[in-house]
């Protein structure tokens, strides 16, 4: 349904930040753009939403064609909603009267009961009534993706939607906004670094690098058959080894200590890390990072089984 074609947009006329940039979205669909930061994210999301002029090439909603400022009065498009990582939300009046105000004014009872189950998604609930200029950064944050679902786009932009929420409402808000989302048939691109948003949440996923794509496709392809280690990175600590005169990339948990093995590598370091340990390892004269269930001291001898 989105079909964004040989696009190229430069902010200046001699560097481009999306070059020629292709790929589809179906209805419902939910694609997760990642890379490193500067590598033209919110850019993409600005350009599909119509607030820039591209360059080179089209972008189609269905039969819509996405024309930037240059064409429109108002720029954006009206079946897109945007949330940009500036949400600008209204100060002085309440979470709910946010919501509402995107709402139609003729249907109270309807607005009303929108409202609350927007409330519900977001969590927020228990600060209907509270102003939002008495609000932390991630709670109008929240709000702001409260406020874009209200009129039920086709396409919803996120951009970095959870960077400002802790970890503890952060997982249980993802789960349900997904959800909400795939339930309503809400096709979603979300900009991010949170691997947690990509994985498990993202049916495609659209990795950048230098300005350019580097791969398509769905999540667990890329996590389980990473063409770089700069894909793999996105991830996961990554192991850039040699193995037997072979180049490999092995994710920590690819490596294991075991009983037997002609593999030997002296314990660097060890870092807690909640259900397991990280161990830091020399492994013939490089450092490599594997997942382990104990705490090891440092200069013991281990044995490795290395998966690939
Ligand atoms: N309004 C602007 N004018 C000129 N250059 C800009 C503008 N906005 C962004 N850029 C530049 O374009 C490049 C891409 O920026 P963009 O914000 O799209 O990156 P990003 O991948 O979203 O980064 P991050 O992950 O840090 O948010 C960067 O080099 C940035 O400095």
């Amino acid at each position: 349904m989105l079909k964004v074609q040989n696009i190229s947009f430069g902010y200046t006329k001699n560097k481009m930040v999306l070059d020629n940039f292709n790929f589809n979205i179906k209805e419902g669909e939910h694609l997760c753009v990642m890379g490193e930061s500067g590598c033209g994210k919110s850019t993409l999301l600005k350009a599909i939403y119509g607030l820039l002029d591209i360059n080179k090439g089209t972008i189609f909603w269905k039969d819509h064609q996405v024309l930037g400022p240059e064409f429109h009065l108002v720029p954006g498009m009206d079946f897109f909603k945007y949330v940009a990582q500036d949400f600008d939300l209204m100060p002085y009046i309440s979470v709910s009267e946010n919501i509402k105000k995107f709402l139609s004014r003729f249907y109270p009872e309807e607005s009303e009961k929108r409202t609350q189950e927007l409330l519900e998604v977001i969590e927020m609930t228990a600060f209907a009534n509270t102003k939002v200029k008495n609000l932390s950064g991630g709670q109008k944050q929240r709000v702001a993706i409260a406020r874009a679902l209200a009129k039920e786009p086709e396409l919803l932009l996120l951009d970095e939607p959870f960077g400002q929420i802790d970890n503890f409402k952060k997982n249980s808000l993802r789960r349900k906004l997904f959800a909400y989302l795939k339930e309503k048939n809400i096709a979603c691109i979300v900009a991010t670094h949170d691997k947690n948003d990509a994985l498990s949440f993202a049916d495609t996923l659209l990795i950048i690098r230098n300005h350019k794509i580097v791969v398509h496709n769905a999540p667990k392809e890329i996590y389980n058959n990473p063409k770089s280690k700069y894909v793999a990175a996105l991830f996961d600590d990554v192991n850039e080894i040699v193995v037997n005169g072979k180049h490999v990339l092995l994710y920590p948990h690819q490596i294991k200590i075991i009983e037997n093995s002609n593999s030997i590598a002296i314990v660097k370091n060890a870092y807690f890390k909640g259900s397991f340990w990280l161990i830091e390892a020399d492994f013939e004269n490089q450092i490599v990072f594997l997942n382990h269930k104990d705490f090891i001291e440092t200069n013991t001898k281990i044995k490795l089984s290395l998966e690939f």
